[in-house]
């Protein structure tokens, strides 16, 4: 099976040109530079995804990055051969294959570093909205529910999912005290609430701005499934995103927000799924950001699963070396972006219990060996947790010590910040007081974790400490 390997280019194998020479001992692929007999791709290259044939009906897919190297064929994994093994490349892949024919005669043509990235008012402009979002103390309330997701959380409080009862309750939000702008920065919304009003004709919007709370908005169009993969998805809504990104920034949105989903299973997540939903996160930044808006890129590694917290934290970290992988290829400004990962916790069916600190630190680490320095900040989805474990963790996470923290770390939570404010007000107009002060304790109670000061159990909601895992969060 390893004797006679192939080199094909695939669309988007940019910088890499001449064959693959084979594994050198650190177990490193090795590229063959045609013009200049030999160089270390990966030590020129940050990294590097190459696809090889094996010449028969097998095909060999090879990540790697930095010092790993690791195989997918067929649904399975391992570890790349050393040098001396039996690896041997004997066709080249011609240069004019691989980069743009108008330079393929110079220097250039061995290295696909053109790049553009947005000029010098607009980095200023991202990289403002992405500093205030994640201002100290402060994040997100994620309220950008698609209508099937809201007609879940109203169900489970046996309230109709009328648009009037979404409005009503997205007005109860808006409404709570200006306080609550200590400790939430931007709200997520959804297409249909950017247009909603209060009772008085106040734009929700407006609302949200008076209040100096940042509004973004919710741009991808759902999860669908990847065809040939064992059950994976992809996110959808690339066709029309740049004039509806126009739009939204017109209406007084200033981030948006995409969320692309991976399960942990014997043989996922794919290295089809990986590169894919990396791409099109890397596209819908690039889109956003043509546009004024900050992107929100979200890569959930669902929760599902009997995996222990090692295998959790191995996905992480290498589903977020395939995005930001990909946000280079796309010359994505990465000051001007924000990420909303899963924290990373063992899968809900896990036997083993973890501590929050063990979690913290498999989070920490794993975010330290692989998001860039030059990404301000995190915006951790919740994914399940309940409302106590999900202040908590991130409490935990930013007392951790294990590893570098160069990036503010901080929420952006949808069940997390809702489950008590939903309970609470029942679809009652006499309870929005009460869902509102909910709202407000446990916004605080985030905020306190964000600067990792938040005393453990000292915030009791309306909902308790009852988990929110919805199986199989691909909706
Ligand atoms: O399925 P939808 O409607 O896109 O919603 C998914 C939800 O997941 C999130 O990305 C994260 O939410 P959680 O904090 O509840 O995990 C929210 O922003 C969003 O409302």
């Amino acid at each position: 099976m390893w004797s006679r390997i192939t080199p094909v280019t695939r669309p988007g194998s940019r910088g890499y040109v001449g064959g693959v020479e084979g594994i050198n001992t650190r177990g490193q692929v090795v590229v063959k530079d045609k013009e200049e007999g030999g160089c270390d791709g990966l030590n020129s290259l940050p990294s590097l995804y190459i696809d090889l044939c094996l010449g028969s009906n097998d095909t060999l897919n090879v990540a790697a990055h930095n010092t790993l190297a690791r195989w997918y064929c067929r649904g399975e994994e391992g570890r790349l051969k050393e040098s001396g093994d039996d690896i041997a490349v004997r066709e080249p892949v011609p240069a004019h294959s691989v980069v743009s024919p108008q330079i393929n005669n110079t220097r250039a043509a061995t290295m696909t570093t053109y790049f553009s990235y947005p000029d010098e008012s607009l980095q200023q402009e991202l990289r403002r909205i992405a500093n205030a979002i994640t201002a100290p103390g402060k994040g997100i309330l994620a309220a950008d529910e698609s209508v099937s997701t809201m007609g879940k959380r109203l169900s489970d409080i046996n309230v109709e999912n009328t648009d009037e009862n979404r409005r009503k309750y997205r007005q109860l939000l808006f409404t709570t005290d200006k306080a609550v702008s200590e400790y939430i920065s931007g709200v997520i919304l959804f297409h249909e609430t950017v247009y909603q009003k209060a009772d008085d004709g106040t734009p929700f919007i407006n609302l949200i701005k008076e209040k100096g709370i940042i509004a973004g908005i919710k741009v991808d169009k759902g999860v669908v499934p990847l065809m040939g993969s064992e059950g994976e998805s992809t996110t959808q809504g690339l066709d029309d995103l740049s004039q509806r990104c126009a739009q939204y920034k017109k209406d007084g949105c200033d981030f948006a927000k995409w969320r692309c989903v991976l399960k942990i299973g014997k043989n996922t997540p794919s290295y089809q799924s990986m590169l894919e939903n990396a791409n099109v996160l890397a596209r819908y930044a690039s889109i956003c950001q043509m546009n004024g808006l900050v992107p929100i890129v979200e890569p959930e590694v669902l929760p599902d699963g009997e995996h222990d917290l090692d295998r959790a934290q191995k996905v992480t970290e290498t589903v977020l070396a395939f995005v930001y992988k990909a946000l280079n290829d796309h010359h994505v400004f990465l000051e001007g972006t924000l990420l909303k990962p899963n924290m990373v916790t063992a899968g809900q069916s896990c036997s083993k219990k973890f501590k929050p600190e063990e979690v913290a630190k498999a989070t920490v680490v794993a975010l330290s060996r692989t998001m860039p320095a030059a990404v301000p900040g995190v915006t951790f989805l919740s994914g399940g947790q309940s409302e106590e474990e999900a202040s908590v963790h991130l409490d935990a996470i930013n007392k951790c010590t294990e590893a570098k923290k160069p990036w503010a770390l901080t929420f952006s939570y949808g069940r997390a910040l809702q489950a008590s404010v939903l309970r609470a007000w029942g679809g009652k107009d006499e309870n929005v007081k009460g869902g509102q002060a909910e709202l407000m304790n446990r916004a605080k109670a985030n905020s306190e974790a964000a600067l990792g000061k938040y005393k453990w159990g000292s915030c009791q909601g309306y909902a308790g400490d009852k988990g929110l895992f919805i199986k199989d969060h691909a909706y």
